[in-house]
């Protein structure tokens, strides 16, 4: 990490007197990056829409040339957002302290009056939804070589995330739109805005569920324990659906094939996981290898939390220095469970209930949006469920 003469909090006055949340938040950081709003500016061609590369939950992301020539990617959040600047708090406290190949690279920030923006190196390849899973719109071609490549560095990443950082860090927003490639098809977790340190003597953290449809452990989202363990369900999932090129969700395919773990689970039952692997491949590719990731994803997505591997044993079961036994392979834990859940709930069966909201362009409106996870479970929504405590 590039340390600069100047400390992150001396920047920022005019937004801490404002909010002492952010004042309490700014005081743990001790080395960012700050950029002038007026270098952005120049650095992105004001913000010109020809630059813009990309819309996230919580703002826009420029393209820019930095003044010491390298290109960097600029996320800008939406002014108004209260929930988009703990976010991006907590993106700063994470990610600044930490480096790795298999994480993004945050420059450093821009706090000036209501604007927040943060600065990351490039990445020139976009990310994993938009090109693997992006139904034809990117011209990269990901043989299975580049796949598993893939598959590795991303549970690299995440290892070291879990069981090197401290105090670990649960990302929680594990998927396939927060996976960057760069120019050589290497992948970068990035988006650390959902992210937990959570110091080692502690076994989870409770807190207000986030993540996203299609990638959320089950159990965290009824019970809203943060755990390892659920990025690592997360991680599983985005192994299936990197091997097999399918998104998660298909509501277009019949009823029993539209979740991919469910078609997951039932061809490794019916031992045909080999007919899963992406059919864009034309059979080029090692089927050992390629089931034996199958199996590593339905590991990691188990319904019971304790049975999925770290990611330590993941990394080595990936990379072939531990075996992967099919015998301790049980049934995913799956969304369509969590949603028939959501079904008995609502009939007022449980004694917990769930009421959820949802952002989608706009997180500020998020708030309130009752959202029913049967309706919405389609889209890749990123969304939060609220406990009513008093239920
Ligand atoms: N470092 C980067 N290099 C290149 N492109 C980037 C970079 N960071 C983000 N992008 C582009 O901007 C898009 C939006 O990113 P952002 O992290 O804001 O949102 P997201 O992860 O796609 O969605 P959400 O915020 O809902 O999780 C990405 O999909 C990607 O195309």
């Amino acid at each position: 990490m590039t340390c600069f003469p100047f400390l992150f909090r001396k920047n920022v006055s005019p937004v801490a007197k404002h909010d002492p949340d952010i004042n309490e938040e700014l005081s743990g950081i001790q080395n960012t990056r700050v950029y002038t709003y007026k270098e952005l500016k120049i650095a992105s061609d004001n913000f010109s829409p020809a630059n813009k590369i990309g819309e996230g939950g919580f703002g826009s992301v420029y393209k820019g040339l930095l003044k010491n020539g390298k290109v960097a990617a600029i996320k800008v959040l939406s002014a108004e957002s209260r929930q988009g600047v703990r976010e991006f708090m907590t993106e700063i406290n994470v990610i600044s302290e930490i480096e790795h190949e298999n994480l993004v690279k945050l420059y450093g920030c821009c706090v000036e009056g209501n604007q927040r923006i943060l600065v990351y190196n490039y990445l020139e390849n976009n990310s994993l939804s938009q090109t693997l899973l992006g139904s034809g719109h990117s011209n990269i071609y990901f043989d299975w070589k580049t796949r598993s490549r893939i598959c590795i560095g991303i549970a690299r990443g995440l290892a070291f995330l879990h069981e090197e950082v401290r105090p670990y860090i649960v990302h929680r927003d594990i998927k396939a739109s927060n996976i960057l490639l760069d120019k050589t098809l290497t992948p970068k977790i990035s988006d650390f805005g959902l992210a937990k340190l959570i110091p080692s003597h502690m076994t989870h953290a409770s807190t207000r569920v986030a993540g996203t449809i299609g990638y959320l452990a089950p159990e965290y989202a009824i019970r809203g324990q943060v755990t390892r363990k659920a990025d690592i369900y997360s991680f599983g999932v985005l192994l299936v659906e990197i091997v097999s090129g399918r998104c998660h969700t298909n509501t277009r395919l019949p009823m029993g094939e539209q979740y991919i773990l469910e078609t997951a689970w039932e061809v490794f039952q019916r031992r045909e996981l080999a007919g899963l692997v992406d059919i864009s491949l034309n059979g080029d590719f090692d089927a050992e290898e390629a089931c034996k990731f199958l199996k590593i994803g339905l590991l990691c997505t188990q319904d019971t939390p304790k049975l999925r591997p770290p990611m330590s044993s993941v990394v080595k079961m990936l990379t072939g220095e531990m075996d992967v036994d099919d015998s301790k392979v049980t049934k995913p834990g799956l969304i369509s469970d969590l949603m028939d859940l959501k079904v008995r709930e609502e009939r007022g069966d449980a004694d917990r209930k769930i009421s959820s909201s949802y952002s989608t362009s706009s997180p500020s409106d998020s708030q309130g949006t009752t959202m029913s996870l049967v309706a919405s479970s389609a889209a890749s929504t990123t969304f939060t469920i609220k406990y009513d405590q008093s239920l």
